[in-house]
């Protein structure tokens, strides 16, 4: 019996992250603890070597991402001759792909290569999705500060072209440790898949990009935000919800493969989004969303998912709905490139077989003699 979309089937091994009873740990620490306490860059190292950093190896590390944020300039200028109109995401995945251009032994996968590889990325990847922001709004691209240490900060900076204040890093770093990781999901299987014909990094991020632009994964951020403006009122909520699930339509930002509870992720969501909307003055999209998720939780019995709290923190974070799946990829970064590490590690082609459904003992017929 074929398992449909491969549900339920173990398809690796992985150390980085694991959900387990609806319990998800990176490396073997409970997601809560990390979203309290950890720095997004705490996050990459574990998942780059397996424990947390000492102080000095932190700052060392965060030296090296920072150091290594700046775009080559071939990169920036395609960002800027890309058509208006272009796909935020379709621009990321370009981006990214002609980022190899630079690498100086583009096919190279050895450990000390891909390890190098995945750190810019990690760091670059920021900087494209913030550049993409930027001339959205018609700003010019800037370098990145080099002595800027925090990711969600410099993110920020670049994207908004002013300071952020504490509440804003703090709820962007935790975005960013929250999106990092999260096992076998179908772009990290994509890099995996990509990883394992023995194809470089760039070619495997770049088939992560592809597979996390889909509304059933990284894209139901956006779509979240688009039924939020949709909504736009609290008494809209239940007649909206109601038709369309009576048109056998999906809920975006509802429904996960593994949680069939709650995903221990939306609680900060949720609670980053009240906290940016009382500082802003405005809960519209907060108490929207927390209406949302009364309905369906009544009519479906389905909870949120990562994607749905996660599109009112972005927008009270100022970024824009079709900015905001770059911005998943801009922390998942973290957890593909250390993927690739691991599918290269151990590495076996995956091939797995299809049941064929089609018909047999079918014959050539030669062009003239078909009807
Ligand atoms: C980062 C991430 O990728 S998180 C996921 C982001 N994606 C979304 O939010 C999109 C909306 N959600 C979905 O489409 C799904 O829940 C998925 C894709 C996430 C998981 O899908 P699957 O594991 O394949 O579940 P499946 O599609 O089999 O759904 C099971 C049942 O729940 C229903 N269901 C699942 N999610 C939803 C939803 N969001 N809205 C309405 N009904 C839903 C299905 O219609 C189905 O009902 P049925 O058995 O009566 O036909
Ligand atoms: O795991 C999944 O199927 C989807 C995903 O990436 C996540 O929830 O973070």
């Amino acid at each position: 019996m074929v398992a449909r979309g491969l549900e339920g089937v173990i398809a690796g091994t992985t150390q980085l992250s694991s959900i387990i009873d609806g319990t998800l740990t990176y490396h073997g620490i409970d997601i809560d603890e990390l979203a309290e306490h950890a720095l997004y860059e705490e996050v990459i190292f574990l998942f780059y070597h397996g424990r947390l950093p000492t102080r000095g190896e932190l700052a060392e590390f965060q030296d090296q991402l920072a150091a290594s944020r700046a775009l080559p300039d071939g990169v920036l200028r395609l960002l800027q001759d890309a058509p208006s109109a272009a796909v935020p995401m379709d621009l990321l995945r370009t981006a990214v792909s002609a980022l190899a251009f630079t690498e100086e032994r583009p096919n190279a996968t050895d450990r000390e290569s891909s390890v190098a590889k995945g750190i810019r990325l990690v760091a670059q990847v920021p900087t494209i999705v913030a550049t993409i922001g930027r001339l959205r709004r018609g700003l010019p691209p800037v370098i990145p500060p080099m002595e800027e240490h925090s990711t969600a900060r410099s993110f920020l900076m670049v994207l908004h072209d002013r300071e952020p204040d504490d509440l804003e890093v703090t709820a962007m770093n935790r975005v960013l440790v929250l999106h990092a990781d999260h096992e076998f999901n179908a772009s990290t299987f994509a890099a995996r898949v990509t990883a394992a014909t023995l194809a470089d990094m760039h070619a495997a991020i770049t088939a992560a990009i592809a597979a996390l632009k889909g509304p059933l994964h990284g894209g139901a951020n956006a779509a979240v935000m688009q039924m939020l403006e949709e909504i736009g009122a609290p008494d809209r909520v239940e007649p909206y919800i109601l038709e369309k699930l009576g048109r056998h339509e999906r809920i975006m930002g509802f429904g996960h493969r593994v949680y069939k509870g709650e995903d221990p992720r939306a609680k900060w969501l949720r609670d980053l989004s009240r906290q940016l909307g009382e500082r802003a003055g405005d809960l519209r999209w907060y108490e929207l969303s927390t209406l949302i998720a009364e309905v369906m939780q009544r009519e479906k019995g389905l909870h949120p998912n990562v994607d749905f709290y996660a599109a009112s923190v972005y927008h009270y974070l100022g970024i824009d709905k079709e900015l905001m799946t770059p911005v998943f990829a801009a922390s998942r970064i973290s957890g593909w490139t250390a993927h690739v590490l691991e599918q290269q590690a151990d590495n076996r082609l995956i091939r797995p077989r299809a049941e064929y459904t089609g018909p047999v003992d079918q014959h050539y017929v030669p062009l003239d003699q078909r009807g």
